[in-house]
Protein backbone atom coordinates (compact mmCIF):
# COMPACT_ATOMS: atom_id res chain seq x y z
CA UNK A 1 0.00 0.00 0.00
CA UNK A 2 2.80 2.07 1.05
CA UNK A 3 6.14 2.10 -0.59
CA UNK A 4 9.14 4.52 -0.07
CA UNK A 5 12.86 4.30 -1.56
CA UNK A 6 15.48 6.48 -0.09
CA UNK A 7 12.29 8.91 1.07
CA UNK A 8 14.50 11.94 2.74
CA UNK A 9 12.43 14.88 4.84
CA UNK A 10 13.76 18.15 5.51
CA UNK A 11 12.53 20.94 8.47
CA UNK A 12 14.19 24.36 9.01
CA UNK A 13 17.17 23.47 7.12
CA UNK A 14 17.60 20.47 8.44
CA UNK A 15 17.27 16.86 7.62
CA UNK A 16 14.66 14.85 9.66
CA UNK A 17 14.53 11.51 7.71
CA UNK A 18 17.35 10.28 6.32
CA UNK A 19 16.86 7.98 2.87
CA UNK A 20 14.33 5.72 4.61
CA UNK A 21 13.59 2.11 2.60
CA UNK A 22 10.50 0.25 3.57
CA UNK A 23 7.49 -1.22 2.77
CA UNK A 24 3.58 -1.07 4.28
CA UNK A 25 1.39 -3.76 2.82
CA UNK A 26 -2.12 -3.20 2.38
CA UNK A 27 -3.73 -5.13 5.30
CA UNK A 28 -0.84 -4.37 7.56
CA UNK A 29 -0.61 -3.23 11.25
CA UNK A 30 2.87 -1.46 11.26
CA UNK A 31 3.78 0.05 14.49
CA UNK A 32 6.67 3.16 14.60
CA UNK A 33 8.50 2.95 17.07
CA UNK A 34 11.41 5.30 18.31
CA UNK A 35 12.90 7.59 21.22
CA UNK A 36 11.68 11.31 21.43
CA UNK A 37 12.75 13.49 18.67
CA UNK A 38 13.63 10.53 16.38
CA UNK A 39 10.94 11.25 13.40
CA UNK A 40 8.01 9.41 13.87
CA UNK A 41 5.54 12.16 13.59
CA UNK A 42 7.34 13.49 10.75
CA UNK A 43 7.06 10.34 8.99
CA UNK A 44 3.09 9.91 9.67
CA UNK A 45 2.89 13.76 8.64
CA UNK A 46 4.71 12.89 5.22
CA UNK A 47 2.78 9.53 4.18
CA UNK A 48 -0.35 11.87 5.26
CA UNK A 49 0.66 14.59 2.52
CA UNK A 50 0.94 17.51 4.19
CA UNK A 51 4.89 17.88 4.52
CA UNK A 52 7.53 17.75 1.15
CA UNK A 53 9.89 15.31 0.83
CA UNK A 54 12.60 13.72 -1.84
CA UNK A 55 13.33 10.08 -2.63
CA UNK A 56 10.04 8.09 -3.78
CA UNK A 57 7.07 7.72 -1.74
CA UNK A 58 4.27 5.71 -3.48
CA UNK A 59 0.52 5.29 -2.41
CA UNK A 60 -1.02 2.46 -4.05
CA UNK A 61 1.74 2.31 -6.49
CA UNK A 62 1.43 5.94 -7.28
CA UNK A 63 3.53 8.71 -6.54
CA UNK A 64 1.82 10.72 -3.07
CA UNK A 65 2.51 14.43 -4.86
CA UNK A 66 0.67 12.99 -7.44
CA UNK A 67 -2.53 12.21 -5.94
CA UNK A 68 -5.39 14.71 -5.78
CA UNK A 69 -6.21 16.83 -1.98
CA UNK A 70 -9.36 14.81 -1.88
CA UNK A 71 -8.68 11.31 -3.57
CA UNK A 72 -5.90 10.96 -1.13
CA UNK A 73 -8.40 12.30 1.84
CA UNK A 74 -10.77 9.36 1.48
CA UNK A 75 -7.66 6.84 1.21
CA UNK A 76 -6.03 8.02 4.39
CA UNK A 77 -7.30 9.41 7.90
CA UNK A 78 -4.80 10.25 10.56
CA UNK A 79 -5.37 10.64 14.55
CA UNK A 80 -2.75 13.24 15.48
CA UNK A 81 -1.97 13.62 19.47
CA UNK A 82 -3.91 15.96 21.45
CA UNK A 83 -5.20 17.59 18.72
CA UNK A 84 -6.30 21.67 20.30
CA UNK A 85 -9.47 22.82 19.28
CA UNK A 86 -10.34 26.11 18.70
CA UNK A 87 -14.31 25.61 18.74
CA UNK A 88 -17.01 24.75 20.19
CA UNK A 89 -18.02 21.72 18.51
CA UNK A 90 -20.07 19.50 19.33
CA UNK A 91 -18.69 15.18 19.51
CA UNK A 92 -21.66 14.99 16.73
CA UNK A 93 -19.47 17.82 14.57
CA UNK A 94 -16.27 16.56 14.75
CA UNK A 95 -17.08 13.10 14.28
CA UNK A 96 -19.14 14.90 10.80
CA UNK A 97 -15.86 16.00 9.88
CA UNK A 98 -14.60 12.97 8.90
CA UNK A 99 -17.42 12.63 5.99
CA UNK A 100 -16.40 16.00 4.09
CA UNK A 101 -13.75 14.10 1.76
CA UNK A 102 -17.14 12.11 0.70
CA UNK A 103 -19.06 15.49 0.00
CA UNK A 104 -19.39 17.86 -3.00
CA UNK A 105 -18.65 21.54 -2.20
CA UNK A 106 -21.41 22.85 -0.28
CA UNK A 107 -23.40 19.00 -0.12
CA UNK A 108 -25.53 18.53 2.77
CA UNK A 109 -24.76 16.04 5.21
CA UNK A 110 -27.24 13.40 5.05
CA UNK A 111 -28.77 10.32 6.93
CA UNK A 112 -26.10 7.93 5.49
CA UNK A 113 -23.41 10.42 7.05
CA UNK A 114 -25.23 10.22 10.46
CA UNK A 115 -25.75 6.74 10.25
CA UNK A 116 -21.90 6.70 9.96
CA UNK A 117 -20.88 8.89 12.36
CA UNK A 118 -23.40 7.03 14.81
CA UNK A 119 -21.77 3.84 14.13
CA UNK A 120 -18.28 5.22 14.76
CA UNK A 121 -19.06 6.71 18.03
CA UNK A 122 -20.62 3.25 18.66
CA UNK A 123 -17.14 1.76 17.70
CA UNK A 124 -15.46 3.52 20.45
CA UNK A 125 -17.97 3.64 23.38
CA UNK A 126 -19.13 7.05 22.95
CA UNK A 127 -22.74 7.03 21.60
CA UNK A 128 -23.98 8.51 24.87
CA UNK A 129 -21.63 11.72 24.22
CA UNK A 130 -22.97 12.59 20.43
CA UNK A 131 -24.67 16.07 21.32
CA UNK A 132 -21.36 17.19 23.84
CA UNK A 133 -19.62 20.15 23.50
CA UNK A 134 -16.08 18.26 22.42
CA UNK A 135 -13.92 20.74 24.85
CA UNK A 136 -16.03 18.85 28.31
CA UNK A 137 -15.20 15.69 27.30
CA UNK A 138 -11.67 14.38 29.30
CA UNK A 139 -8.96 13.92 27.36
CA UNK A 140 -9.00 10.36 26.51
CA UNK A 141 -12.14 10.94 25.41
CA UNK A 142 -11.64 13.47 23.06
CA UNK A 143 -9.29 10.66 21.43
CA UNK A 144 -11.61 8.29 20.94
CA UNK A 145 -13.91 10.96 19.21
CA UNK A 146 -10.77 11.42 17.00
CA UNK A 147 -10.53 7.98 16.33
CA UNK A 148 -14.47 7.94 15.61
CA UNK A 149 -13.50 11.02 12.69
CA UNK A 150 -11.36 8.82 11.74
CA UNK A 151 -13.18 5.95 11.07
CA UNK A 152 -16.29 7.82 10.07
CA UNK A 153 -14.08 8.68 7.19
CA UNK A 154 -13.78 5.17 6.05
CA UNK A 155 -10.20 5.69 4.54
CA UNK A 156 -8.37 2.57 3.77
CA UNK A 157 -4.76 4.19 5.40
CA UNK A 158 -5.57 5.00 9.25
CA UNK A 159 -2.45 6.71 10.52
CA UNK A 160 -2.22 7.03 14.43
CA UNK A 161 0.18 9.04 15.97
CA UNK A 162 0.08 7.73 19.74
CA UNK A 163 -3.44 7.01 19.86
CA UNK A 164 -2.92 5.95 23.87
CA UNK A 165 -1.24 8.25 24.99
CA UNK A 166 -4.15 9.52 26.54
CA UNK A 167 -6.26 6.50 27.31
CA UNK A 168 -6.16 4.61 30.83
CA UNK A 169 -5.33 0.71 30.50
CA UNK A 170 -8.75 -0.51 30.28
CA UNK A 171 -9.68 1.92 26.82
CA UNK A 172 -5.47 0.95 25.45
CA UNK A 173 -6.31 -2.75 25.25
CA UNK A 174 -9.97 -1.93 24.11
CA UNK A 175 -9.06 0.66 21.31
CA UNK A 176 -6.34 -1.36 20.36
CA UNK A 177 -8.71 -4.48 19.88
CA UNK A 178 -11.14 -2.07 17.74
CA UNK A 179 -7.77 -0.99 15.49
CA UNK A 180 -7.02 -4.80 15.03
CA UNK A 181 -10.54 -5.69 14.08
CA UNK A 182 -10.24 -3.01 11.42
CA UNK A 183 -7.22 -5.05 10.02
CA UNK A 184 -8.91 -7.88 10.00
CA UNK A 185 -11.45 -6.44 8.22
CA UNK A 186 -8.90 -5.15 5.57
CA UNK A 187 -7.66 -1.71 6.84
CA UNK A 188 -4.22 -0.55 7.02
CA UNK A 189 -2.72 0.76 10.19
CA UNK A 190 0.73 2.56 11.12
CA UNK A 191 0.44 3.30 14.45
CA UNK A 192 3.09 5.09 16.48
CA UNK A 193 3.95 4.06 20.14
CA UNK A 194 5.76 4.11 23.15
CA UNK A 195 4.80 1.11 24.89
CA UNK A 196 6.84 -0.82 23.15
CA UNK A 197 5.38 -4.02 25.09
CA UNK A 198 1.92 -2.49 23.77
CA UNK A 199 3.55 -2.29 20.21
CA UNK A 200 4.71 -6.15 20.38
CA UNK A 201 1.56 -7.39 21.35
CA UNK A 202 -1.09 -5.49 18.41
CA UNK A 203 1.37 -4.74 15.47
CA UNK A 204 2.33 -7.41 12.93
CA UNK A 205 5.07 -5.61 11.72
CA UNK A 206 7.80 -2.80 13.75
CA UNK A 207 9.62 0.23 12.13
CA UNK A 208 12.21 1.73 14.47
CA UNK A 209 13.40 4.97 13.91
CA UNK A 210 16.69 6.32 15.66
CA UNK A 211 17.95 10.17 14.58
CA UNK A 212 15.55 10.14 11.72
CA UNK A 213 17.51 6.32 10.14
CA UNK A 214 15.20 3.53 10.22
CA UNK A 215 17.37 1.01 12.20
CA UNK A 216 14.93 -2.19 12.06
CA UNK A 217 11.42 -3.32 10.03
CA UNK A 218 10.74 -7.02 11.11
CA UNK A 219 8.19 -9.11 13.16
CA UNK A 220 8.13 -7.44 16.56
CA UNK A 221 10.08 -10.73 18.14
CA UNK A 222 12.90 -10.11 15.63
CA UNK A 223 12.70 -6.66 16.56
CA UNK A 224 12.33 -5.85 19.77
CA UNK A 225 15.81 -7.35 21.56
CA UNK A 226 17.30 -6.61 24.55
CA UNK A 227 20.42 -5.07 22.15
CA UNK A 228 17.83 -2.61 20.89
CA UNK A 229 15.97 -1.46 23.61
CA UNK A 230 19.29 -0.85 24.92
CA UNK A 231 21.20 0.52 21.86
CA UNK A 232 18.01 2.61 20.73
CA UNK A 233 16.09 3.42 23.71
CA UNK A 234 19.28 3.24 25.88
CA UNK A 235 17.06 1.51 28.65
CA UNK A 236 18.75 -2.05 30.36
CA UNK A 237 16.31 -4.11 29.98
CA UNK A 238 15.19 -8.37 30.31
CA UNK A 239 12.89 -9.68 28.10
CA UNK A 240 11.17 -12.91 29.24
CA UNK A 241 9.01 -15.11 27.06
CA UNK A 242 5.91 -15.87 29.07
CA UNK A 243 3.99 -19.63 29.10
CA UNK A 244 0.92 -17.70 26.74
CA UNK A 245 3.60 -17.19 24.50
CA UNK A 246 3.23 -13.46 25.19
CA UNK A 247 6.80 -11.41 25.74
CA UNK A 248 7.26 -9.10 28.76
CA UNK A 249 9.87 -6.32 28.51
CA UNK A 250 11.10 -5.84 32.29
CA UNK A 251 12.84 -2.89 32.28
CA UNK A 252 15.79 -2.31 34.52
CA UNK A 253 17.63 1.53 34.38
CA UNK A 254 18.26 3.99 31.85
CA UNK A 255 21.77 3.84 29.82
CA UNK A 256 23.61 7.15 30.59
CA UNK A 257 26.46 6.64 28.15
CA UNK A 258 26.19 7.32 24.65
CA UNK A 259 24.33 4.99 22.59
CA UNK A 260 26.57 3.01 19.81
CA UNK A 261 24.81 2.34 16.61
CA UNK A 262 25.80 -0.48 13.78
N1 LIG B 1 8.79 22.26 11.62
C1 LIG B 1 9.96 21.83 12.07
N2 LIG B 1 11.10 22.55 11.86
C2 LIG B 1 12.30 22.12 12.30
N3 LIG B 1 12.47 20.95 12.97
C3 LIG B 1 11.38 20.20 13.20
C4 LIG B 1 10.08 20.59 12.77
N4 LIG B 1 9.20 19.63 13.15
C5 LIG B 1 9.93 18.68 13.79
N5 LIG B 1 11.24 19.04 13.83
C6 LIG B 1 12.34 18.25 14.44
O1 LIG B 1 12.36 17.00 13.82
C7 LIG B 1 12.79 15.99 14.74
C8 LIG B 1 11.78 14.86 14.69
O2 LIG B 1 10.55 15.33 15.24
P1 LIG B 1 9.28 14.40 15.32
O3 LIG B 1 8.17 15.19 15.92
O4 LIG B 1 9.06 13.76 14.03
O5 LIG B 1 9.80 13.29 16.36
P2 LIG B 1 9.01 12.14 17.12
O6 LIG B 1 9.80 10.89 16.93
O7 LIG B 1 7.58 12.11 16.69
O8 LIG B 1 9.15 12.63 18.62
P3 LIG B 1 8.22 12.43 19.94
O9 LIG B 1 8.37 11.00 20.37
O10 LIG B 1 8.89 13.36 20.92
O11 LIG B 1 6.81 12.83 19.60
C9 LIG B 1 12.90 16.68 16.10
O12 LIG B 1 14.25 16.95 16.33
C10 LIG B 1 12.11 17.96 15.91
O13 LIG B 1 12.65 19.00 16.73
Amino acid sequence: MVTANGLQVALGGRTILHGLTFQIPAGSFVGLLGPNGSGKTTLIRTISGVLPYSGQLLLEGRPLQSWPRRALARRVAVVRQAPTLAFDFTVEDIVLLGRAPHKGWLEPFTTTDRVRVREALATVDLADATHRLIHTLSGGEQQRVFLAQALAQEADLLLLDEPTAHLDVHYQFEFLDRVRDLVAAGRTVVAVFHDLSLAARYADRLLVLHQGHLVADGPPDEVLTEDLIARVFRMKARIHDLPDGMRCIHYLHPITETPTLS
